[in-house]
């Protein structure tokens, strides 16, 4: 089992072990004075930090998000970790995601393309320590492979792939397969785990710029 980043705790809620960070609530989850439980059923880093991947997170990282959504996950993220640029393209979760960063004065939505780094490679900046991707999108290695070009040498890559967003015909192998295929372009892959105990049809990867 890694450890987990300072800022990460398993902590009881209602007699269960959860993790937790410090935050305001974003979700309707349950708290415990100042800490939140992390839901790894609504999250796909949540779970990869649950099955003990080996996210290589300390706490207090810079951090580029992709696919942030309303804010579920990369609000935890910005509770352990340093500036925290949270990317997502669609407008109506990007309204709540903003009322999620009045709180956490190190998350930076950006309404965004994460096809299209060229389009916020101005305001993120450089080296950042990891990557947190998960845009459920068809293209996903793709994607990683171009932003890569914001990750520090000895940054990383914490991928969560949606096999049935590639193509909801074939088997999520197969199209696991590929995606490690394109990825080892631009990334030495350190760890790969199926998410299904929470995610059903997701593989989590865990890479290193090559
Ligand atoms: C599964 S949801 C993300 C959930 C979120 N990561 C969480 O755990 O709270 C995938 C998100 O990726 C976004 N997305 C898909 N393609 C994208 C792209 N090219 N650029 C930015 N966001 C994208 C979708 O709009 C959607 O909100």
């Amino acid at each position: 089992m890694s450890e987990l980043p300072a800022g990460v705790e398993r902590r009881a809620f209602d007699g269960a072990e959860r993790l937790a960070t410090r935050g305001e609530p974003v979700y309707g989850e349950p708290t415990d004075g100042e800490w939140r439980a992390w839901n790894p059923n609504r999250s796909k880093l949540g779970a990869m930090l649950e099955l003990g991947m080996e996210a290589g997170l300390e706490g207090g990282e810079t951090v580029l998000y992709l696919g942030a959504a309303s804010g579920t996950t990369v609000s935890h993220v910005a509770d352990f970790a340093g500036p925290t640029y949270a990317v997502e393209f669609a407008a109506r979760p990007v309204r709540d995601l903003l009322e999620t960063a009045e709180s956490r004065d190190r998350l930076f939505p950006l309404l965004k393309d994460a096809r299209k780094p060229e389009t916020y490679a101005h305001v993120v900046e450089s080296d950042v320590d990891v990557i947190v991707q998960d845009v459920a999108t068809r293209g996903q290695a793709r994607v990683a492979l171009e932003n890569r070009r914001f990750l520090a040498d000895d940054g990383r890559l914490l991928l969560a792939v949606k096999a049935r967003s590639e193509d909801v015909t074939r088997e999520p192998s197969a199209v696991f397969e590929d995606v490690r295929e394109e990825l080892s372009a631009g990334y030495e892959i350190v760890e790969t785990q199926g998410l299904e105990e929470y995610h059903a049809d997701h593989l989590g990867i865990v890479a290193r710029p090559r």
